[in-house]
């Protein structure tokens, strides 16, 4: 990644320390980063709209459970820019108190992401109840805080070995390719500087008539740029009516310019939220 800053960076992450939001920021902004606990995406963006953080750790979609789709309102409505990302690959694990085994567990605890990525592992364990929470971490620090028998969470390792939990099983997310992408976001001329960059993402609106949508998606090809996700989602208060969020991979900043160029003059909405290097995938 080409990033620049000075250590140590105060980073958001949404959940508490042993979340999958802690590791991605201390793989990507250093391990000396000063991890500050968001419990929602919303907190996360005010926290660092108001400077109270450097920068912020934001997952917006995974391989096997799909897209974040509110995170991309929160973004197009906040003051934030993506400076970078990166694919972490997510290794769930059962976690519970010492003692514990899996006949013994009555309920398993985790965020619904998390729950999603394990369908076929709880799936064969019908008898135990499963519970939705904000956070992988925080499911696993209640059990622990509580001394709570009898339950069970799904997270990280990290999240096992910070709260004392035995992992019950390892590695029981459904498919190995279970990999989620989270952005790095700072404010507009904050503290982390981006050098240089071949990915942007953007959002647009197109005209309700024949065939806007696919000339835009055209003009883009045209400039050389490669469409490499294309999400819509409703544009609350106009029923009906959606905005495109797309990310653009380019060889040549000219390139991509002439794409914003010809956005600007055909989209009837068209934002910028970041233009970033491509991240890389982490085990
Ligand atoms: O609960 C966590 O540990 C998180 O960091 C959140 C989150 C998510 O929002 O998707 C992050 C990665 C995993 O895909 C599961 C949950």
């Amino acid at each position: 990644m080409t990033l620049e800053y000075e250590s140590p960076l105060r980073v958001a992450i949404q959940g508490v320390r042993g979340a999958f939001h802690e590791i991605a920021a201390r793989e990507t902004l250093g391990n000396d980063i000063i991890p500050v606990e968001c419990l929602t995406f919303r907190e996360l963006v005010a926290a660092t709209e108001s400077e109270k953080v450097d920068a912020a750790l934001m997952a917006i979609e995974n391989s096997v459970a799909g897209g974040i789709l509110p995170n991309y309102a929160l973004l197009r409505n906040s003051e934030l820019q993506i400076v970078g990302e990166v694919y972490l690959r997510i290794v769930q694990n059962l976690l519970a108190l010492p003692g514990e085994t899996l006949e013994s567990i009555k309920e398993v605890e985790s965020h619904p992401m998390a729950i999603q990525q394990c369908t076929d592992f709880l799936g064969e364990h019908p008898e135990w109840k499963i519970i939705e929470s904000e956070d992988t971490a925080l499911s696993a620090r209640k059990i622990s805080e509580g001394e709570i028998r009898g339950k069970a969470a799904i997270g990280s390792s990290l999240a096992a070995e910070l709260f004392g939990l035995n992992i019950l099983a390892p590695e029981i997310e459904s498919n190995k390719e279970n990999y989620t992408r989270f952005l790095i976001l700072t404010k507009k001329d904050g503290k982390i500087r981006n050098t240089t960059s071949n990915k942007a993402s953007i959002c647009f609106s197109a005209k309700h008539e024949p065939g806007a949508l696919a000339a835009i998606l055209k003009d883009i090809a045209d400039c050389g740029v490669d469409l490499t996700m294309l999400h819509s989602l409703p544009k609350v208060g106009a029923k009906w009516e959606y905005i495109f969020h797309a990310d653009l991979v380019y060889d040549s900043y000219m390139q991509y310019l002439q794409a914003v160029k010809t956005l600007n003059e055909t989209a009837t909405y068209f934002k910028v939220l970041g233009e970033y290097q491509a991240g890389s995938e982490i085990f």
